[in-house]
């Protein structure tokens, strides 16, 4: 499979460390990007094909991966829309369009891409980088099956996927997952510093804090019990735990998570909104 990304970032990066040597060979896999580091290191690191602006490799490919900020999209495709209609009067394949941006609507995309039908979005996360990712992907109508497959097979190299069956749940997930690594670490760095105020050197907080992710997150993903009798393992009825959880009760943490992730989902329908614009 060849695999072109439009915008090498830190998505990007993700992605092809998974997919290069595994997936497809590294030369198969050709990005885009004005920035001539980021260029560099994914071409020592994995052997790919780079290029500073949009060319004819990029329509060769058989998956287009859209990794450019929302704010820069509708200027970085523009450059596609003579190759990709240049492709299609040669009769050649068109080239399925995965787009990994926060908000970016499919319409809109197809629009800017000239009335392009193959796209998929989807709203990957940063534990792409160990392999640990989850992503969300829904397809437009003019999707093929084997181009779906592709598109799994993408994002499978950097984690797990789940499919929606709306494209208007994709904010949903941009809030819970996409979004959702900074939380955690927000809570992690929370408990540092609980543990620095209760006595403890920040080296000692970190390693408890981030250890004790780690083992409840593998604990959560391995028990076949519900999460609420986990948590109800370790609450003992007027113990520690039990006045730690009526703290947070108290402080309204668990509402302020739930509000929490809702702002981040209406962000990103608001930024499909905004950059829908015309
Ligand atoms: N960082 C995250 O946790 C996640 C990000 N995303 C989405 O991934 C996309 C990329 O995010 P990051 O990788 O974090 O950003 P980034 O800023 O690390 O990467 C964006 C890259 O695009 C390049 N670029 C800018 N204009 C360009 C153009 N015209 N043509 C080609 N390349 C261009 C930049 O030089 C930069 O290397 C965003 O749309 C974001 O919504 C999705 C899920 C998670
Ligand atoms: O914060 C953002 O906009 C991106 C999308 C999901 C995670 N990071």
């Amino acid at each position: 499979m060849k695999i072109a990304f439009i915008g090498g970032g830190n998505m990007a990066a993700a992605l092809v460390a998974g997919l290069a040597g595994k997936v497809t060979p590294g030369a198969n896999i050709h990005v885009v990007d004005p920035n001539p580091a980021a260029l560099e290191a994914l071409h020592a690191g994995h052997g790919v094909t780079t290029a500073a602006s949009i060319d004819e490799a990029v329509t060769a490919a058989e998956v287009i991966v859209l990794a450019v900020k929302p704010q820069s999209m509708r200027e970085a495709v523009a450059p596609l829309v003579p190759l990709l209609a240049r492709a299609s009067q040669q009769g050649s394949h068109a080239p399925l369009v995965l787009s990994i941006a926060a908000g970016i609507r499919s319409a809109d995309l197809a629009r800017w891409l000239g009335g392009h039908a193959a796209i998929v979005r989807c709203m990957p996360n940063t534990p792409a980088l160990i392999g640990m990712g989850i992503s969300g992907l829904v397809a437009s109508q003019g999707v093929t099956a084997a181009q779906r497959q592709a598109a799994d097979q993408v994002l499978k190299a950097v984690g797990a996927t789940v499919w929606l069956d709306d494209e208007s749940k994709i904010d949903a997930v941009t809030g819970v997952s996409g979004s959702g690594p900074a939380y955690v670490f927000y809570f992690i760095e929370a408990m540092q510093q609980a543990a620095v105020e209760l006595g403890l050197t920040a080296e000692q907080g970190l390693e408890l804090a981030k250890a004790t992710f780690t083992g409840a997150a593998q604990l959560a993903a391995q028990s076949a019990e519900p999460v609420t009798l986990l948590r109800e393992r370790v609450t003992s009825k007027g113990g520690t735990t039990y006045a730690a959880l009526t703290s947070m009760e108290e402080s309204g943490v668990k509402a302020a998570i739930v509000t929490a992730v809702k702002a981040a989902a209406a962000r990103g329908r608001e930024l499909g909104e905004q950059m829908g614009r015309d």
